[in-house]
């Protein structure tokens, strides 16, 4: 049976006052809630990373979007449509890599369009914002039955970064893989990377998995290719931000490296996306756009310099890794071996 405790956690939530956001800068110490509500104030806690995972990010700014017609049309009335135009904007500036973010606001633009001008568009946009938060739950559910599948237990994996519950609508992508395959007895330990600069994997990773009571190892990303290299590891499973038409994906910086350790060790490599992910219009990885942070990410350590003053420091947020070096996509529309432009169409149905 699957353990569902993992359920109590949700990043997006929404309330009647606006977006009530898990301020996931200060898990896991502090478990603190932090309430957007105006699309501005959305946008500002996708930017500074209050919420994150590409599909939290598309959910939080549909939410958005809700609060932005709300305000536009106390404002302007009938005129709304033409101003709510510039908080669309905002919203898909605040981070640049994640499709699921440009995916979520272009559905809510087209509800947009064939709404009447002169009638109150919130419950109407609630409505689909809610449906965007529900099935990207039930898409990661699907993921998980399929990507367990795949895996012949009880196996050891490793994962990146974190793609759970709090990276999405709930349950998670590659950490819902995970989940649903300890519960069946596929899985019997996972090895998490600590996810430097920003931690993913040590503050929210081995929070979320042990919660649910799945035993977590912590390594420093450095160990990953010995460990992989030690024969220990049957699976690599990561989540993705952006997938091109013939399956290269970006993700986590890290991930790339992992692929190429992964590959000359032959252990199997497994991404796990929904559809809102892939970016149909790019025709391979090198289109992507690579999000750079801030360098202060870099150079300090919970709050504190690790550097002298002067340094410099370069913080791609994200790495590209080449179809090529990919066994498996996973999607709730079905699974891709090998991905390539041609097996990649079976998910355009
Ligand atoms: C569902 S998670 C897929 C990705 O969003 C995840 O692996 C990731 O890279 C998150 O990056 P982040 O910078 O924390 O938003």
């Amino acid at each position: 049976m699957l353990n569902t405790k993992h359920d109590r956690i949700r990043a997006v939530v929404w309330t009647e006052r606006g977006v009530r956001l898990l301020d996931q800068r200060r898990l896991p110490q502090e478990e603190t809630y932090w309430t957007a509500t105006c699309a501005f104030e959305v946008a500002e806690a996708i930017t500074k990373m209050v919420v994150r995972g590409a599909p939290a990010i598309g959910i939080a700014a549909a939410y958005g979007v809700v609060l932005a017609a709300r305000a536009r049309f106390a404002e302007a009335n009938s005129n709304w449509k033409a101003l709510i135009k510039t908080d669309l904007q905002d919203l898909e500036a605040a981070r640049p890599t994640a499709v699921n973010l440009a995916w979520a606001l272009k559905r809510m633009a087209a509800l947009i369009n064939g709404l009447p001008s002169d009638v109150d568009p919130e419950n109407a946009l609630l409505a689909e914002a809610q449906r965007i938060h529900e099935e990207d739950i039930a898409a990661n559910r699907r993921m998980g039955e399929l990507g367990a599948a795949l895996i012949e237990g009880p196996a050891k994996v490793l994962t990146h970064c974190n793609t759970g519950s709090l990276a999405t609508g709930g349950f998670g992508t590659a950490l819902g893989v995970i989940r649903y395959a300890y519960s069946e007895g596929q899985i019997n330990e996972v090895f998490a990377d600590e996810t430097r600069p920003w931690l993913q994997g040590a503050r929210l990773t081995a929070w979320e998995l042990l919660q649910d009571g799945i035993p977590v190892v912590l390594i420093a990303d450095s160990v990953a290719p010995y460990l992989l290299g030690q024969g220990q590891i049957q699976w690599v499973i990561i989540g993705a931000d952006r997938i091109a038409a013939n399956g290269d994906i970006a993700n986590k910086i890290g991930s790339y490296g992992l692929a190429v350790a992964a590959r000359h060790h032959r252990v199997r490599f497994m991404v796990v996306a929904p559809t809102s992910t892939i970016d149909w219009n790019l025709p391979d990885g090198m289109g992507i756009p690579i999000e750079q942070r801030p360098p202060e990410e870099v150079l300090t350590l919970a709050g504190k310099e690790i550097a002298i003053s002067g340094t410099k420091a370069y913080n791609p947020a994200f790495d590209v890794t080449p179809a090529h070096l990919i066994d498996v996509i996973v999607t709730e529309k079905g699974v891709v071996h090998q991905p390539s432009s041609e097996r990649m169409k079976t998910l355009q149905v």
